[in-house]
């Protein structure tokens, strides 16, 4: 159970989460959206624990941070360390053993090079398998299918259907929206430091047409395309 109360962050004069109250589920995948710096990123890092807050997230039980799975949009800077061993070394962290990794390797990455020379959608890869092979209970992932091929977004999706099957508690943050109606049981819209919409399934469409209204305004036409 992961729930925030009045969850409000700032950097320095800045209000970046102004008083988030929400609950989330296990076996249920929730989508954040919201314009860039909204605050998606913001959100995530203090439900990791990895920035202070103000305000407060209950968790239970009461481990729930060593069964948290957080893939960061710039967790990319691996020091000298093959991919194999830094899945040994995140799968290790949760005192697993490590096995079949090269069936386990279902992005075909090549395991035994340097992953920091990795293009930018293998790195992302590496980092996803490596929280999902420590079995975590939560998994925040920051724009998960960003920089990511087709091919591999299909499997992303497929992976997060799965974990909902398994009962796991998902958080997701994505610029595209369908990759959110195609995985979510909820999404949030982040805006001005707060939830202000949240919709089921049967309100996506509504959630999307309220946005295409608020952020496309008369935008285009003050372009003066001619
Ligand atoms: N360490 C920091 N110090 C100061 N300001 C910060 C810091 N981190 C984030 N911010 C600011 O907080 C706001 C929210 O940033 P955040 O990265 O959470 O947004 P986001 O919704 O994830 O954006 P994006 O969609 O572009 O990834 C932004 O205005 C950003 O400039």
């Amino acid at each position: 159970m992961l729930e925030l109360k009045n969850l409000r962050k700032s950097y320095g004069p800045k209000e970046v989460l102004k008083g988030i109250s929400a609950t989330f589920s296990a076996g249920k995948v929730y989508g954040i959206v919201g314009e860039n710096g909204a605050g998606k990123t913001t959100l995530f890092r203090c439900i990791a624990d990895l920035i202070p807050f103000e305000g407060e997230i209950l968790k239970a039980p009461a481990d729930f941070n060593h069964h948290l799975g957080f893939l960061q949009t710039n967790n990319l800077l691996l020091p000298m360390m093959t991919g194999r061993e830094y899945l040994r070394l995140l799968i290790r962290a949760r005192h697993l053993p490590v096995s079949d990794l090269d069936d386990r390797n279902i992005f075909d990455l090549p395991l035994d090079e340097y992953a920091r020379n990795y293009s930018t959608g293998m790195q992302k890869k590496l980092a996803l398998l490596g929280v999902l092979l420590q079995g975590n209970n939560c998994l925040i992932l920051d724009e998960p299918f960003n920089g990511v091929d087709i091919q591999s977004n299909i499997i992303i999706a497929e992976i997060i259907r799965e974990l909902r099957r398994l009962g796991k508690t998902v958080l997701i943050s994505s610029h595209i929206y369908s990759t959110l109606t195609d995985t979510c049981d909820e999404i949030h819209l982040l805006r001005d430091g707060l939830f202000v919409k949240s919709a089921g399934p049967e309100s996506f469409a509504d959630l999307e047409g309220e946005m295409i209204r608020v952020t496309v305004g008369d935008r285009v036409e003050r372009l003066g395309l001619s």
